[in-house]
Formats: C-alpha cells, sequence, structure tokens
C-alpha cells in the first residue's frame, strides 16, 4: 500500500515507534515519521510495529541533518520498504541527483516516495525554491524543502513557491524551520503544503521550531 498525498497528510515524527499508540497520535497522527537515524534499532523496531498508522520512513542522512551515516543507509531504508506498514519513504534529493538512489527506487515502487531537500543555513530566493521543488517532483510523488526562515520574505518566498507548484497541479511539502519561520508550518497547508511534522512531545523535536502534534493540529485545524 501507498500514502496517498492528494490531501494534507499530519505526520507524527518520531524515533520510537511506540509513540503511533500515544492517544494524541491515535487522534491527530495520518501517519508516522519514523525517523530510522535517531532510533536504535529501526528495522527491529519495524518489524514489531503493529500499528494502524502508516509509517513514512526517513534515514536522514548526516549530510542533511540526521545521524545516519552513508554506510548502508538507503539499503537500512530500501529494507524498511519491505515491512507492511511502511507506505511511503523519505529520500534526500541529493542522493537522488547523484545517482545513488536507482536501487532504492526501484525496491521502492510499491510506496509513495518524498524528495526531500534541507537548507539549515538560511532561505534561497524564490526561484530557486521552484527550481527546487520542481526537480524534487520529477523523481518522487511529493517535493519536500525545509529552509531556514531569518525573515519574514523568506516565509513569503517559500509560502509563494509553495502556491505556484500546487497550482501547477505539483504535491509538495514546505516548512521553514526555526523561530521566524514557525507559523508557517500552520500556515502552508493553506497555500498547498501536503505534509506536516511534530512531535507528540515537545521535548522530542525532530527539527527546530517545530511545534508539538496537538498544537499544530488546532492551528492547521482553525485554519481549514
Ligand atoms: O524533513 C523533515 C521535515 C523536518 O525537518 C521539519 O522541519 O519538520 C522534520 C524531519 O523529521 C523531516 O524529515
Amino acid at each position: 500500500m501507498s500514502l496517498q498525498f492528494d490531501s494534507f497528510v499530519l505526520a507524527a515524527s518520531t524515533a520510537d515507534l511506540a509513540d503511533a499508540a500515544d492517544p494524541v497520535a491515535r487522534e491527530h497522527a495520518d501517519a508516522i515519521e519514523f525517523r530510522m537515524d535517531l532510533a536504535d534499532e529501526p528495522l527491529a523496531a519495524l518489524e514489531d510495529y503493529d500499528g494502524e498508522v502508516p509509517i513514512l520512513a526517513t534515514n536522514r542522512a548526516e549530510w542533511e541533518g540526521g545521524e545516519a551515516s552513508d554506510d548502508g543507509r538507503l539499503e537500512a531504508l530500501a529494507e524498511a520498504t519491505t515491512v507492511d506498514g511502511v507506505e511511503a519513504i523519505d529520500v534526500e534529493l541529493e542522493s537522488i541527483l547523484a545517482d545513488e538512489a536507482d536501487e532504492l527506487l526501484e525496491t521502492a515502487r510499491d510506496v509513495s516516495i518524498v524528495a526531500s531537500a534541507h537548507d539549515f543555513e538560511g532561505t534561497p530566493p524564490r526561484n530557486e525554491l521552484v527550481r527546487t521543488l520542481t526537480e524534487a517532483g520529477k523523481h518522487a510523488d511529493v517535493a519536500k524543502v525545509a529552509v531556514t526562515a531569518e525573515s519574514k520574505a523568506d516565509t513569503l518566498a517559500l509560502l509563494s513557491a509553495t502556491e505556484q507548484l500546487t497550482a501547477h497541479g505539483d504535491a509538495v511539502a514546505t516548512m521553514a524551520m526555526g523561530d521566524v519561520g514557525r507559523h508557517t508550518r500552520a500556515v502552508a497547508p493553506v497555500y498547498g503544503s501536503k505534509i506536516g511534522y511534530a512531535p507528540v512531545d515537545p521535548d522530542d523535536a525532530t527539527a527546530p521550531g517545530q511545534y508539538d502534534l496537538e498544537t499544530l493540529a488546532g492551528l492547521i485545524g482553525s485554519l481549514d
């Protein structure tokens, strides 16, 4: 089965699949983003998973803000796609463009693909955001960029790019990390962003500036 992104998907981000059974996740999460790179025995945890909420598996590389070394990283992700509950995977656009993910993408034909690019330093100009999202969309079901907004203008560039791609019919997911762009997590879905990420417990954030799941669900719900 593959996770569909034709409407907004709120993902509970976690290194611990036990979070899927948490009442807040049960109420609000459409998916669990399992951060394999932050987990101790990710493949064993996936094998044991018997929850009903579909999993979006991420094995974030060290060079993209995660904790997975490149040794066996994409192979572990490929293995994750053979587990029943895994319905989508996140693959770094850079790995795809370097032709390192060809085998993974071949193995992962039955699950949805999110191609992602992160900027922990700042926000590229609007035209570059559009270019990156367009490129990512050629290789995936959802094109994702997470940037670090340093100004309100940065957040507007991100939202504007989100709107443009969405109006064009592309599925994109966008968010600004950090404090300045925090509100984009609530607002980007209004402009078409298809995925939101939030930890069940605010202390377990997987990126700077995340709201906890209950708060983000409430904010997004109130803007519906
Ligand atoms: O890429 C993303 C988005 C994210 O970085 C965020 O800003 O919410 C959180 C990560 O867990 C996820 O893989």
